[in-house]
């Protein structure tokens, strides 16, 4: 009967360890943002009477008015083909609006698709990280971060165009920590779609303590749940 009782908490204090290990390892990859310079409480977006169209009809049926101040965690949401892609777009000026306006203030922003495509597929990990190093902080700062998000010494010569979703999701993670400099708007569009679950909590942990905006395109209520999203827009 005592060995039974004996495996069952050795068994326990295992899972507590293990607990304890993931749990470090989710503080370990949190940005090092100095949040000095975000904006805040600033309007960042002005959205009037928006609406676009690629050829003959448009997007929504009612045109879109919103606010969006920096500091606010807004979630995008809608059917497929919705416009969700093209609203991001259109908010960071890579489409003009076809009717309205979007007036906003001159802000630093990063896009993280669900490919990441920030990432450059011809460089080495490595030599990712020291394209993201402006600053710069010094060469073994640098390799502490990466060895931080899980790149050890042997992968750091590996290609960007070889490594798995979930990698490159840490790579830029790890490059976000080296520029130091928090963006005062993340984007994320279907972030989750090719990660694990481990994954997931690594991008939320990463995520929630973050002070500037957020916008995320997702279906993953789990996630937005997680990243306590304040405002919505339903297109
Ligand atoms: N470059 C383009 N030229 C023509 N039509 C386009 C273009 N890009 C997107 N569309 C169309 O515009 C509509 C909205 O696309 P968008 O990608 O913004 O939607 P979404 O809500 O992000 O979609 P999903 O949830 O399926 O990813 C779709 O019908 C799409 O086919």
């Amino acid at each position: 009967m005592k060995d039974v009782h004996a495996e069952k908490i050795g068994g326990i204090s295992e899972d507590l360890s293990k607990l304890r290990r993931e749990v470090s390892q989710l503080q370990q990859m949190k940005f090092n943002f100095d949040d000095s310079a975000l904006h805040q409480g600033k309007i960042l977006f002005d959205v009037k009477e928006l609406n676009f169209k690629y050829k003959y009809d448009f997007l929504w049926k009612e045109d879109l008015n919103l606010q969006i101040l920096s500091g606010e965690r807004w979630a995008i949401k809608g059917n497929n083909a919705s416009g969700k892609s093209t609203l991001v777009k259109l908010l960071l000026g890579d489409l003009k609006p076809s009717k309205g306006k979007i007036e906003k203030v001159d802000f630093k922003s990063i896009y993280l698709d669900q490919n990441y495509s920030s990432l450059n597929e011809n460089f080495s990990v490595l030599d990712q990280a020291e394209h993201f190093n402006k600053t710069p902080i010094p060469d073994h700062e640098l390799k502490t971060i990466l060895t931080r998000f899980l790149f050890r010494k042997e992968v750091w010569n590996k290609k960007v165009s070889s490594l798995s979703g979930s990698e490159r999701m840490r790579l830029l993670l790890a490059c976000l920590s080296i520029i130091g400099k928090a963006p005062d708007l993340i984007v994320l569009d279907e972030p989750t779609n090719n990660l694990d679950l481990e994954n997931v909590e690594i991008l939320t942990s990463a995520l929630q303590d973050y002070k500037g905006s957020l916008l995320v395109i997702s279906h993953d209520h789990e996630f937005l749940k997680d990243l306590n999203m304040q405002k919505e827009i339903f297109l």
